[in-house]
Formats: structure tokens, C-alpha cells, sequence
């Protein structure tokens, strides 16, 4: 219980109304508060407008609390923004409660570690078919959407049994339609403003300046398809006899003796429609990042083909079987999560009950901000964090170290529970990657390498900004019908 005698952690002093809004980048939150962190420590307290957050900038305090008092900080603040666009729905967001655990229930059911593995064959697939989608784009002009593509139709498959179409499939545009929406939506700025007056979000659509009254009118319409039409494709194929498995048709299928079945009904709709959201963009950003540092350390790829063609040779890709045997891809996978979380500060939690750490006092109802950047860059863990270095988890004989770099999921009860499909989806695809390409930097007019600075996008799941590079197959010789020979003799 909270001690309300005690200081609050410490941090910058606050300015009368706006608070510490001013002291903060825009563009990446987490730099500043790592920089506080110098200063303030692992702990600290921030305001912006008249929202109190108190920000952890280590593993060690995320773990004594997030972690070792979870059932105090699995809680998620009520931002006005998200009922206004309607998507309080998303578990995400949902406070913990009962219809949160029966959330949980089912990604339980559908994606623990032991559920995620019948989902691999279909992620080699996948992982296959962004290989031929990169062979016919050398220069990586649409890099982003075959890494897109890629999450995507994993991401339905497993959730929905849905076979996305490689290019401008009619689902998969409506969630993203959806999803692009609530993200210009609910930038931060505009949640503190809307936290801090909400009546500003009772005024009429008309109103002059209540422009996000009717942008939230026409994306509750959006998220209303997202919800409703993945679901529909199911329920259909279930009535005609033709659904495969996946989340939804076996949770239906599971509670469909229930009595208070439309409750279920509900959270099937809910969840499944989060996991999409969830899943697609985190782990096609993390794919990002890993072609980003490919490009920029030629030697990582060098290293990793050589184990590769020690381990599988070249006449077929190598498959999860082969995966204990690849410590030095492993190695590449964990320092592409530790190296940039794409979401470097998480979800924020929120405290169920006032409480004391370390003799600070921290009141009911707080946001509780993990910076996952900050831990990233750890200096007494990660020895020149800056550098993107898999080495880092090699022991020295050879073998991996315990560090598994997941901070980046998240924390407690509220962890990722799509972790275990994330990972095999960036393994397969990051395996596959390396086996058949080589990714180098773009060269200009005069056959110079093109130097760049690379950028990363703002906002709460942050990813490499567009980079230039060349995308070429290692094998001499390598056409689509060479690689989808390649592709047949491995399945
Ligand atoms: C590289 C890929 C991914 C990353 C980096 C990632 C990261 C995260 C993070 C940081 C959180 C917040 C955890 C917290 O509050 O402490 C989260 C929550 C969540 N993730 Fe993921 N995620 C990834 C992939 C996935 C996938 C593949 C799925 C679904 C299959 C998924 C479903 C969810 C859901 C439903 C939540 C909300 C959990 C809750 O509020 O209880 N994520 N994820």
C-alpha cells in the first residue's frame, strides 16, 4: 500500500499548466526520458498537462514491478481518445478485468508457445513467398510492403484461415484503412489535450475546430468493418464446411455450448480483430530493422551465411529443424530486438492501488511508462549499445548466452501473448533472408556505395524510415524459377 507522507520519484520540474509537454521531443520520447534518466535515475516522474506518469528506465525496476507486483500494475489508463474512436474494444486497452482475462484466455489457447508451433509450415510459406516477392525487387522499392505483405498474411492465416492476395487484398486494405486512422487520430499530444478537457470531446462534429469529432465519427465506421468483416469470412466458410484452423473457428467452436455463448462471441470479435493490429506492424517494423542492419554490416551477413551453408548447404532453405544448430542467426534475431524495440515505450500500464518503491510513493491510477529503448541501450548490460552487435549474445564457446532480449514484449500479465508467433515469423523470415540474399547499400551513377544516415518514423511504434539498397541473390544465376525450385525441394 502507498505511503502518501512519501516523495513521488523525482523528475523535471514542471511548468505551471503545460507541465514537462515542452521538455519532451516529439519525435522520440523516449531519447528525452533516457536523458532524464542521467540525472533523475530509473524512476522518474513526469507531467504533461494534468497527467501524472511515472517512467522506468531499466529491466531491474520494470521487473520489480511490472513483473514481481503485476497484479497491482496490469491495469491500462482510460485515454479519452480511445472511446471517442472507438476502440476501447481492443485488449490492448481493455482495464484489468474479466472480459481482459478472457481475452487472454484465448490468445493462450490459440498462440502459447506450445499452440504457435502447428502455425510454422505456414510460416516457412510465408517466409518463402517474401523471398520471391524480394527477388523481383531488387532495388527494394516497395521493401516495406512485401515486409507488410509478409505479416499480414500470417497474421490472417493463423487468426482468420484467410489466404491473403499478394497485392491489394480487400481485407487486409480495410484493416489497415482502419488502423491508419486511429493512428493520426490518437497522436499523444492529442490524447493529453483530450484527457486534460474532456468535455472537448462532447463538442458537436460541426463545432469550428472539432475537426477530430468528425474524424472520429468516419474511423469508428472503419473499425467497425475491421471487427465485423474477417469475422463474417469465418462464420461463412464454418457454415459451408471449409474452415481450416485458426483462433477464431476453434474458439467458437470451443464455446459454442456456452450459455452466455454471445459474450464469448464478443471477445472472439474483439481479440481477433487486436491481434491483427497488434501483430502485423511490430513485426514487419522489427523485419525493417533487421534489413537496415544488414545493409549497414556487411560482415553480420557474412558470418551468418557461412553458418547457414555449414549447417544446410545450399540445395534447399533451411526450416526450424535446423534452427538449434544456427546459434549465430539466433544471435542476429535477439540484437535485431534488442538493438530498436519497435515499440520503444510499450503500452503504458497503469496501478490498481497506491504503492511504495524504494521510498517513493506512487498513487493509484498512475501511468506507468516501461521505456524499452532506455533498456536497450543499458551500458552496464550492453557494451557499446549503439553498435549492432549479435556477438554480444555468443559465449565463448560459441554457444548463446541466457540473454534472450525480450524486454521489447512487454511486461507481467500484460506481456505479449503473441510472442512465441512473432518469433517464429521473424526467425523464418530472417533465416530464409539470409540464406538466398545479400542485402548491400544502393550504389549512385559512378558505382559508389550511396551513404546514408538512417532515419526512424515518430510515434508509438517506431520503425526505419525508407533507406536505399540493393537486394541480391547470392546463388549465380538465380531466377524466379530457380528460386521456386529451391522453395519446392525444401518443403
Ligand atoms: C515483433 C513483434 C511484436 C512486438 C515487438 C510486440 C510487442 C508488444 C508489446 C510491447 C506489448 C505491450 C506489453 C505490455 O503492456 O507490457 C504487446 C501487447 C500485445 N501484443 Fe504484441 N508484439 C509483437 C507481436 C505480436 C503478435 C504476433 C501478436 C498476436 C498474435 C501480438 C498481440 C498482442 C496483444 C493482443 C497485446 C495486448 C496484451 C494485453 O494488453 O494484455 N503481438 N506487444
Amino acid at each position: 500500500q502507498g505511503n502518501t507522507d512519501l516523495p513521488l520519484p523525482p523528475g523535471p520540474t514542471p511548468l505551471p499548466i503545460l507541465g514537462n509537454l515542452l521538455a519532451i521531443r516529439r519525435d522520440a520520447p523516449w531519447k528525452t526520458y533516457k536523458e532524464w534518466g542521467a540525472t533523475y535515475g530509473d524512476l522518474i516522474y513526469t507531467r504533461t498537462l494534468r497527467q501524472g506518469a511515472i517512467v522506468i528506465n531499466s529491466e531491474k525496476v520494470a521487473r520489480a514491478l511490472l513483473e514481481h507486483r503485476s497484479y497491482n500494475y496490469s491495469d491500462r489508463p482510460r485515454f479519452a481518445t480511445i472511446e471517442l474512436f472507438g476502440i476501447a474494444f481492443r485488449t490492448v486497452f481493455l482495464p484489468y478485468g474479466d472480459t481482459w482475462r478472457l481475452h487472454r484466455r484465448l490468445y493462450h489457447q490459440a498462440f502459447s508457445a506450445d499452440a504457435a508451433v502447428q502455425y510454422r509450415p505456414m510460416q516457412l510459406r510465408k517466409g518463402r513467398q517474401l523471398l520471391l516477392d524480394l527477388l523481383g525487387d531488387p532495388e527494394g522499392n516497395d521493401l516495406e510492403a512485401h515486409l507488410q505483405n509478409h505479416s499480414a498474411s500470417i497474421i490472417m492465416s493463423a487468426v482468420y484461415d484467410y489466404d491473403t492476395q499478394p497485392r491489394d487484398d480487400p481485407l487486409v486494405a480495410i484493416v489497415k484503412g482502419a488502423m491508419k486512422m486511429v493512428i493520426v487520430a490518437s497522436t499523444p499530444d492529442k490524447a493529453a489535450i483530450l484527457d486534460a478537457y474532456p468535455i472537448l470531446t462532447r463538442l458537436p462534429p460541426w463545432f469550428p475546430g472539432a475537426s477530430f469529432r468528425r474524424h472520429a465519427l468516419n474511423c469508428r465506421s472503419y473499425i467497425s468493418d475491421m471487427v465485423e468483416k474477417p469475422f463474417e469470412h469465418v462464420k461463412k466458410n464454418m457454415a459451408a464446411g471449409t474452415a481450416g484452423p485458426s483462433m477464431v473457428s476453434e474458439s467458437l467452436r470451443k464455446f459454442e455450448a456456452e450459455d452466455d455463448y454471445g459474450l464469448y462471441e464478443q471477445a472472439i470479435k474483439n481479440s481477433s480483430a487486436t491481434a491483427f493490429s497488434a501483430a502485423s506492424e511490430t513485426t514487419y517494423s522489427t523485419l525493417l530493422v533487421f534489413i537496415l542492419q544488414m545493409v549497414l554490416n556487411p560482415h553480420v551477413q557474412e558470418r551468418a551465411n557461412v553458418e547457414i551453408e555449414s549447417i544446410v548447404g545450399t540445395d534447399r532453405l533451411p526450416d526450424f529443424g535446423d534452427r538449434p544448430s544456427l546459434p549465430y542467426v539466433e544471435a542476429i534475431l535477439r540484437e535485431t530486438l534488442r538493438f530498436y524495440p519497435v515499440s520503444p515505450l510499450g503500452i503504458p500500464h497503469a496501478s490498481v492501488n497506491s504503492d511504495t518503491y524504494e521510498g517513493y510513493h506512487i498513487p493509484k491510477g498512475t501511468v506507468i511508462i516501461a521505456n524499452h529503448w532506455a533498456m536497450s541501450r543499458d551500458e552496464s548490460k550492453y557494451k557499446n549499445p549503439c553498435d549492432f552487435s549479435p556477438e554480444r549474445f555468443i559465449t565463448t564457446t560459441g554457444g548463446l548466452n541466457d540473454d534472450t532480449a525480450t524486454f521489447g514484449f512487454g511486461w507481467g500479465r500484460r506481456i505479449c501473448p503473441g510472442r512465441f508467433v512473432a518469433d517464429a515469423s521473424l526467425w523464418s523470415a530472417i533465416v530464409s533472408m539470409l540464406a538466398v540474399f545479400k542485402f548491400t547499400k544502393a550504389k549512385d551513377s559512378q558505382g559508389r556505395d550511396l551513404d546514408f544516415e538512417p532515419k526512424w518514423t515518430a510515434g508509438a511504434a517506431s520503425r526505419p524510415v525508407k533507406f536505399p539498397c540493393r537486394i541480391t541473390p547470392r546463388q549465380a544465376g538465380m531466377d524466379s524459377k530457380k528460386l521456386a525450385q529451391l522453395i519446392d525441394s525444401s518443403m
